[in-house]
């Protein structure tokens, strides 16, 4: 054990740099079986939110803690066809940058002691279904008796939220005059989609994660079910043409999976709970029945909060960070999300601005939703003796360990200066030790940072009082060996 410990002079370094074949990201997929048919060739360039003033008839913007003069509505002309409310936001711009397109901040924003909002995006823009009988939509855009109606409606409500979301969002695409049509051009193509429901089976192959491939491999079955039962020859042109491919049908369930919501809302007097897409913002929320950094994301109701435990949530153009420093808010009164900055938050100039999409998740649900792992998920740590916790991904890149659970081997090729002394113990532990279980309080990376300092000393200390150096100690295993079979 003592020669490894040496290694722990990496550890500082060791939330950043990702160990390549759990740092799975998911980028170009060609190769692909049903040659899917991307919504668009390319992406539109950027929004600056930063354009000219348009008028908001029926809108009354929430009093924000800055002066009117510093806020820079959105709205370009795109947006504007036919709706009479609008997105905005202030004092941000969409730009591309290393996790695709993202949102930042055009201006510095000084900590506040209450939180503020950035974006507003009304009901009218989102594309919502409830779950429950009598579900409906929003907008109110699928007309009885389209046989898109029929197909939505023959699904369960409960576990088919993906299917019936793309089902809308295709249905919008092909519908003159509607705001996702011109949205579309700001969705991933299905060679920017990072989701592993478009990955041929080489890339699953690649993941080195055989649980996560056929977990990807049966969502890519169940989709393409789905859309041979309802795209059959027999079917009216009006639904053959929203999806002609099974590609083109497996994106949208892509798009639906990594950019949906599924909150409580409540329509009048009925409050339920529905899905939706939602342009600029939206956000997944799967109820678990856990409640883990509530103060991170809040979604308030009418002033009250109806949801408090948000393991999934994800925003259409806001990147997730396990450090946001933005959240999300349903804003009852008049029926819009809105992005808000955390109270006491400073974000500079060019800075992201960022949420938290899941709570208590291992990077393994991360890649099955999102196509993209973290390096800093608190949630991939194993709990060491003592008060130590540390990431799994930092313990195995210290000890330069390779390999999927269960089959970790010591990987020569990482370790530095032809050190490839690795304890059998700390393999039995990488396979072994368990990783934070639900209950646990989760960490953040500064007070893991500080569990890897205090580790490292310990070991340090330790190591202090066995002068020995790799080689000695791999020659007194060896003699130990020798007389033990000896
Ligand atoms: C809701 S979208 C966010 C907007 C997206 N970046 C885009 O270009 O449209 C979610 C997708 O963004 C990417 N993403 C978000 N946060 C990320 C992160 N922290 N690291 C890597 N990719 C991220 C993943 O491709 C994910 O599927």
């Amino acid at each position: 054990m003592a020669a490894s410990f040496v290694s722990l002079h990496h550890v500082s370094g060791c939330f950043t740099y990702p160990r390549p074949e759990r740092e799975y990201r998911r980028t170009h997929f060609h190769s692909h079986g049903w040659s899917p048919a991307p919504a668009t060739k390319y992406r539109l360039r950027p929004i600056n939110a930063s354009v000219e003033t348009p008028s908001f008839p029926l809108f009354q913007p929430t009093p924000v803690q800055e002066s009117a003069s510093q806020l820079e509505p959105a709205d370009p002309d795109f947006y504007k066809i036919g709706y009479v409310r609008s997105m905005r936001a202030y004092g941000i711009e969409f730009k591309e940058g290393p996790d695709g397109f993202g949102v930042y901040a055009s201006k510095d924003v000084e900590p506040l002691r209450r939180a503020r909002v950035i974006m507003e995006i009304p009901l009218e823009l989102m594309l919502t279904i409830r779950q429950k009988l009598p579900w409906m939509f929003f907008p109110d855009i699928v007309p009885l008796g389209h046989p898109i109606f029929d197909i939505i409606n023959s699904t369960n409500p409960e576990t088919d939220w993906d299917l019936r979301l793309a089902c809308l969002l295709l249905y919008a695409f092909d519908k003159e005059d509607n705001f996702w049509q011109l949205y579309g051009d700001f969705l991933p193509s299905a060679d920017e989609c990072t989701s592993l429901l478009l990955a041929t089976e080489d890339d699953l192959s690649q993941l080195q994660d055989t649980d996560l491939a056929s977990t990807m491999k049966n969502q890519q079955l169940r989709a393409l079910e789905f859309w041979e039962k309802n795209w059959h020859s027999g079917v009216p042109l009006k639904i053959k043409r929203l999806a002609r491919d099974p590609g083109r049908f497996i994106w949208a369930v892509s798009i639906a999976q990594s950019r949906c919501i599924n909150m409580q809302v409540r329509i009048g007097a009925l409050v339920q709970d529905a899905n939706m897409l939602i342009p600029y913002a939206g956000l997944v929320i799967l109820l678990h029945g856990l409640l883990y950094f509530s103060f991170l994301c809040l979604l308030v109701y009418d002033g009250c909060m109806l949801c408090d435990a948000y393991p999934f949530v994800t925003t259409d153009m806001l990147n997730h960070s396990f450090q946001p420093n933005c959240f999300l808010h349903w804003r009852f009164k008049d029926r819009m999300v809105e992005v808000m900055i955390n109270a006491g938050q400073r974000i500079r100039k060019g800075e992201e601005m960022t949420i938290n999409y899941m709570n208590g998740q291992q990077n393994q649900m991360l890649m099955q939703r999102y196509g993209f792992s973290s390096s800093v998920n608190p949630w991939d740590s194993i709990p060491f003796s003592g008060n130590a916790h540390v990431h799994l991904d930092s313990f195995l890149s210290v000890f330069n360990i390779s390999g999927l659970p269960g089959e970790y081997y010591h990987n020569s090729q990482l370790a530095d200066k032809g050190d490839n002394f690795v304890d059998g113990a700390v393999i039995a532990a990488a396979r072994t030790l368990p990783t934070w279980s639900d209950g646990d309080v989760p960490l953040i990376p500064s007070m893991e940072r500080k569990a890897v300092k205090e580790l490292q000393e310990e070991c340090q200390q330790m190591l202090a009082r066995f002068p020995t150096t790799s080689a000695q100690d791999q020659k007194l295993l060896g003699e130990h060996f020798i007389c033990l079979s000896g």
